[in-house]
């Protein structure tokens, strides 16, 4: 039997009104933008450090470098400045209660605590269950308005082909089921 699933029927609306430009309107813009929710870690003389993001990219396989948007209220941002290097964690479906937990206001310890951590070259701790773990150093970082845009050389990585992907979209988790071939 066929069960209709719980979507909006977004095939029949007329044109979106024109808005003006705010905080508000960009936030919201913003919420239709699906993004991969990513762990990013990190450790050395500042400590240890983690929080959620979804502003990650990649910039250029040449070499291999990827950019990790961090606001600079962020009570992690000193860590980060500090240690120089950290590691993108990609999360994988059934990781939506983690990155809740590196999202929030959670003390340090709690966070790591909810889950199994290993290393790879940098020393930043790498999530166990993620669907790829890209460990870098911190080549260059950028100021713009609120937040550091980070440019992080991989130095080393892990990828893992039978995990289903997690996204964040309309201001929720979506599994992004991995098909069978
Ligand atoms: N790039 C960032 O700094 C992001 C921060 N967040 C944080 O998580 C909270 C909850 O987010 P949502 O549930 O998605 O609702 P929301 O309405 O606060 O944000 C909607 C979308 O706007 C963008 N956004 C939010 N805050 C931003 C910021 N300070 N700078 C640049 N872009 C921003 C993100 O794409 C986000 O998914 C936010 O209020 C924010 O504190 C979430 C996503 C991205
Ligand atoms: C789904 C999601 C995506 C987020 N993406 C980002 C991001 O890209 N950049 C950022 O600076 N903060 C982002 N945040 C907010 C940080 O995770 C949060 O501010 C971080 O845990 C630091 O909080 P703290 O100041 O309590 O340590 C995101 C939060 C969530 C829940």
């Amino acid at each position: 039997m066929h069960t209709a699933l719980p979507y909006a029927d977004t095939a029949a609306q007329a044109a979106p009104p024109v808005e003006p430009v705010t905080q508000h309107t960009f936030r919201q813009a913003m919420s239709c933008l699906g993004a991969a929710v990513n762990i990013i870690t990190t450790d050395g003389p500042a400590g240890r450090a983690g929080f959620t993001a979804s502003a990650v990219c990649s910039v250029t396989d040449t070499p291999p470098t990827l950019l990790v948007c961090l606001n600079r209220s962020a009570s992690v941002h000193p860590a980060f400045a500090r240690n120089q290097q950290l590691c993108v964690n990609t999360l994988s479906a059934g990781h939506e209660d983690l990155s809740n937990l590196f999202g929030g206001k959670t003390p340090m310890e709690a966070r790591f605590a909810a889950a199994d951590w290993s290393r790879l070259a940098t020393g930043s701790p790498v999530l166990a269950g993620a669907v790829a773990n890209f460990d870098c150093r911190i080549t260059q970082t950028v100021s713009v308005g609120t937040h550091d845009i980070l440019f992080c050389e991989v130095v080393a990585l892990r990828r893992n082909d039978a995990g289903h992907g997690l996204v964040y979209f309309d201001r929720r988790y979506h599994p992004l089921m991995r098909q069978l071939s």
